[in-house]
This record gives structure tokens, sequence and C-alpha cells, in this order.
């Protein structure tokens, strides 16, 4: 945790920096994607000693960010028919994480993306944006990019491939991006929403029967979410690992 600036999208480096820190601290997720392997890794901060109130100006802000995802979840289990708290239990050792992006000017914006089209592992990411806009998801019909035009003071919520398997198909996680400019730097600040390592995550049982059977396989959220982590550096020409491996055809 806390700041670089290499990392890649699909094995292409992103033309950004960033800051990451655990809403948690310590967090724990797999050591490694194998399967075999028992170990737990330990995640922890480090923080800058300056400026002197960055540290708490992050933490009171994820905090708050921290409440609506959680009313968001609430709505979202609502919406399926469901308890209020029934996603609760998957987040108790939650390894939420809170991120600053910059996106430097690029020189040459039409060769580089500010971070290459993904889908987030999570439940859910709440993203503040400024005004440069850069932001933009792949509308399904049709496979044009549309941007995000940025609101002031309003919140870009993403759903994640969690949400997507939770709810067997009812909602969708949404490819997105972001190109860069020549002109402005951008600022955005996402909060992801991660359950706890050790969930198996899979279509809620409430919701599928034989009308309705799984869309996907049980898989476990931590080796999911390192595996598509270690994939992103692989050099390698392969699509990284996709909650569509675990779907029942
Ligand atoms: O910078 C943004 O607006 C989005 C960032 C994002 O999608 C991500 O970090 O996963
Ligand atoms: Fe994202």
């Amino acid at each position: 945790m806390g700041y670089h600036e290499s990392e890649h999208t699909k094995n292409v480096r992103d033309w950004k920096e960033v800051f990451d820190f655990l809403i948690k601290d310590p967090s724990f997720l797999p050591a490694s994607p194998e399967t075999e392997d028992d170990e737990i890794r330990t995640l922890s901060n480090q923080w800058p000693e300056t400026p002197p109130q960055f540290r708490e100006v992050c933490q009171t802000y994820a905090r708050e960010v921290e409440k609506l995802g959680y009313k968001l979840l609430e709505l979202i289990s609502l919406s399926l028919g469901l308890p209020s708290n029934r996603l609760n239990g998957y987040f108790e050792d939650h390894t939420t994480m809170m991120r600053l992006n910059h996106y430097p000017p690029c020189p040459c914006p039409e060769l580089a993306l500010g971070l290459g089209r993904h889908k987030d592992a999570g439940a859910l990411t709440i993203v503040a944006q400024d005004d440069v806009g850069g932001l933009q998801v792949r509308r399904k019909s049709d496979d044009v990019w549309v941007p995000v035009k940025p609101t002031p003071n309003a919140l870009v919520i993403n759903v994640g491939d969690t949400i997507q398997v939770w709810s067997n198909e009812a909602y969708e996680s949404m490819e997105h991006r972001v190109v860069v400019n020549s002109e402005r730097e951008r600022f955005s600040i996402p909060v992801f929403f991660f359950p706890s390592h050790y969930v198996m995550v899979k279509p809620l049982e409430e919701l599928v029967n034989e009308g309705n059977p799984p869309k996907y396989k049980p898989y476990n959220f931590g080796k999911f979410f390192v595996a598509r982590n270690r994939s992103d550096y692989k050099k390698l020409e392969v699509q990284n690992i996709q909650i569509s491996d675990f779907k029942i055809i």
C-alpha cells in the first residue's frame, strides 16, 4: 500500500500515478493465486509524513464513503427482494481500499490510456472525479466508448463483478477505461468495496431456482483478486482472469 506509478492494465502500463490505502489496517489477502497455497499476506498502509493533515483528511473522507457504500449495498439487497443486511456478512474482514489517482497530461494521448479497459473485481466502486473528464464506459449494444461526463458534486457508482455474480446477473458490471489529454492533469478518487478474502462468491441461494439456475460456479474472492492483479503484470497476450471463467454454460 502507498505510492506507486507502474500499474498495468492487461499488460500495458497506465499513464498515471496512485496512492492506495486500506480502510481496515491491516487487511489480509492470499499470498498467491495458487489454490494449493494457503499462505495469507498481511497488507498495511504506508502514510507519508507530509502534508501533516493528509492522513486525517483521507481517513475522514473514506469513512463517509464507506457509510454510503453500505447504504448502497442495502438498497441493492432490497432491490433483489432480500433483507437489507443480506450482504453485510461478506464484508466482516473486508479489503476495501481507497485510491488517489493522478493522470498527468500526456504528450501523445492517442498512444496511451490513463487506465486500460477493465471491470472492477469487487462489489461496488464509488468514484469522485474532477471536472476534466476522461472516464468512459463501454456501451454493450454497440461497443462504443461513452464518456461519463463529470457532474459537479456527484459521485460515479460502478457495479463490480462480485455483485454481478451475487445477483446472478440481475446487475451487470461494466467495462470502463480512462483516456488522457495533452492539456490538463486529472484527479479521481475511487473507493473499492472488496469482500473478505475468504468469501466464496456465487449466486445468492435465494435468487436461484429451477427456472433461474446459478450462472456461476463458486470462486474464492481473494484468489480471484490476486490472480486478476498478477495477470495484469504478465507480458502475455492473454485476457486476464474474468468471472466468465466461472460461468456455467
Ligand atoms: O479515474 C477514474 O475515473 C476511474 C478509475 C477506475 O476505474 C479504477 O481505478 O478502477
Ligand atoms: Fe475501475
